[in-house]
């Protein structure tokens, strides 16, 4: 049984089809690298997974329960699926180990010093053992980000979504978060990211999705999709990106 299963996964805004029909599974444990053009639908796919957006037809199920729109699904989603963005939408009021604090104090109602304690075990996990009591503005981009994944961490999710979490970050940055990622996923985690590292791809993922017009246009290990695209519109964009 996939932790994760799509089935004829159809979504569209206003009159613009952008998900025309996708399926996937994702197993648990699996990390899963998807990638394609902009505007191929990538970051509506991951935003439909964790509830983000509603969709007009097809199935989405997380460890076999439904992902709609309903509250009791919503509030169970939230705490087996984390989500990390581009930005890192930390509380710039608040320190880094209080925006990590938050998110089970407020979802699961855990107490302040389980909290705290959880906070200190992620802030660890992700190398910011020393960065509890710093505000987001002392921290560099790559170090936010970080503390964005310690908070999604928090949650003690089984997947976690990643949507180009790398793009807003200076080259120098890319690299410190993308290991806090390998270091999740050679841990057993479950991983779909979006992503534009290639490189990342080829090296941590088990399986890359090339999304094309709303589609999954091809699936396979990296050594299959990288070496041997099967179809011209994978290798138009594996020559732009490569
Ligand atoms: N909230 C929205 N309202 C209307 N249209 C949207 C909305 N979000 C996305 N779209 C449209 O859906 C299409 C797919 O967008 P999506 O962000 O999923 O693509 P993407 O593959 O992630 O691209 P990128 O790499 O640029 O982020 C685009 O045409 C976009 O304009």
């Amino acid at each position: 049984m996939a932790l994760i299963s799509i089935e004829g996964l159809r979504k569209r805004f206003g009159t613009n089809e952008v998900l025309k029909g996708v399926d996937l599974e994702i197993e648990a444990g699996e990390v899963i690298a998807i990638i394609g053009k902009s505007g191929s639908g990538k970051s509506t796919l991951l935003r439909c997974m964790n509830g983000l957006e509603a969709y007009q037809a097809g199935k989405i199920t997380v460890e076999n329960a439904p992902v709609t729109q309903d509250e009791t699904d919503l509030r169970s989603l939230r705490l087996r699926v984390g989500m990390i963005f581009q930005q890192f939408n930390l509380f710039p009021h608040l320190s880094a180990g209080r925006n990590v604090m938050l998110a089970p104090m407020t979802v699961k109602g855990t107490k302040e010093a389980d909290a705290r304690a959880i906070a200190e075990k992620v802030l660890a996990r992700v190398g910011l053992e020393q960065k509890f009591d710093a505000f987001p503005e002392q921290l560099s981009g790559g170090q936010q980000q970080r503390v964005a994944i310690a908070r999604a961490l928090a949650m003690e999710p089984r997947a976690l979504l990643c949507d180009e979490i790398t793009s807003a970050l200076d080259p120098e940055l890319v690299n410190e978060v993308l290991q806090v990622v390998k270091g999740l996923a050679q841990d057993g985690m479950t991983l779909a990211m979006v992503t534009h590292e290639m490189r990342f791809a080829r090296d941590v993922c088990d399986r890359v999705v090339f999304m094309h017009l709303g589609q999954v246009h091809e699936i396979g290990p990296p050594g299959e999709v990288f070496a041997n695209p099967r179809t011209p519109e994978l290798q138009q964009f594996l020559g732009q990106v490569q």
